[in-house]
């Protein structure tokens, strides 16, 4: 049976929405249910029964509408499953994980979500916004670093637990069996 799974993220120059993209792409080669969605967009979780939740690192932190989707869905977050990742590290510190930021890091806690996975990240001098961006993507920093592969077994991962979590969802009895059971 398959789940429906929201993929929301939060980028500033499209490197975060494209590993979006690829973890809702092996989602439903996985047979879920995606929606990808920019993380501003979304009105409400309610018809979900998981969430993963990415954003771009701009000097250490989160962009600032992936917090607030956080701290505003905590109620409703707790009661899924919940995947968190942040893009960024390009260049020769590409493979470098990332801390969460403080402000994450306690609203993962909240949600019961283990901490963010770190992706490779892009800086491509034809996309780059801003005087620093565009000077950053004129150095050793530019390039596409996104490690296509890690993408996709991360998000084999997330079904696994999914289906899981859903066998071990149909298997405990009820409480009505317990009842008839005696
Ligand atoms: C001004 C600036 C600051 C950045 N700060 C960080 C950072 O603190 N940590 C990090 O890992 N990457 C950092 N990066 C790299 C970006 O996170 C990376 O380019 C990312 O893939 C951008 O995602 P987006 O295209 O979805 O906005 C920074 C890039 C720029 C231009």
């Amino acid at each position: 049976m398959s789940s429906k799974v929201l993929v929301a993220y939060a980028s500033k120059m499209g490197a975060t929405v494209g590993i979006a993209d690829a973890i809702g792409d092996e989602l439903r080669a996985h047979g879920h249910t995606v929606d990808v969605l920019d993380v501003a967009q979304v009105k409400d979780i309610e018809p979900y029964d998981a969430v993963v939740l990415g954003s771009a690192l701009y000097m250490r932190r989160w962009r600032k509408e992936a917090v607030r989707f956080l701290r505003h869905n905590v109620d409703a977050l707790r009661t899924r499953q919940v995947w968190l990742f942040h893009s960024g590290p390009v260049g020769p510190d590409k493979d470098q994980d990332e801390a969460m930021p403080a402000a994450v890091a306690h609203l993962a806690r909240e949600v019961g979500a283990t901490p963010a996975v770190t992706f490779a990240g892009s800086l491509d001098p034809a996309t780059a916004t801003g005087f620093l961006a565009r000077r950053l993507a004129t150095g050793n920093l530019a390039g596409d670093c996104r490690d296509w592969d890690k993408i996709k077994a991360w998000a084999a991962d997330i079904s696994a637990a999914i289906e899981a979590s859903r066998r071990s969802t149909w298997h405990r009895p009820t409480r009505t069996a317990g009842y008839y059971l005696g």
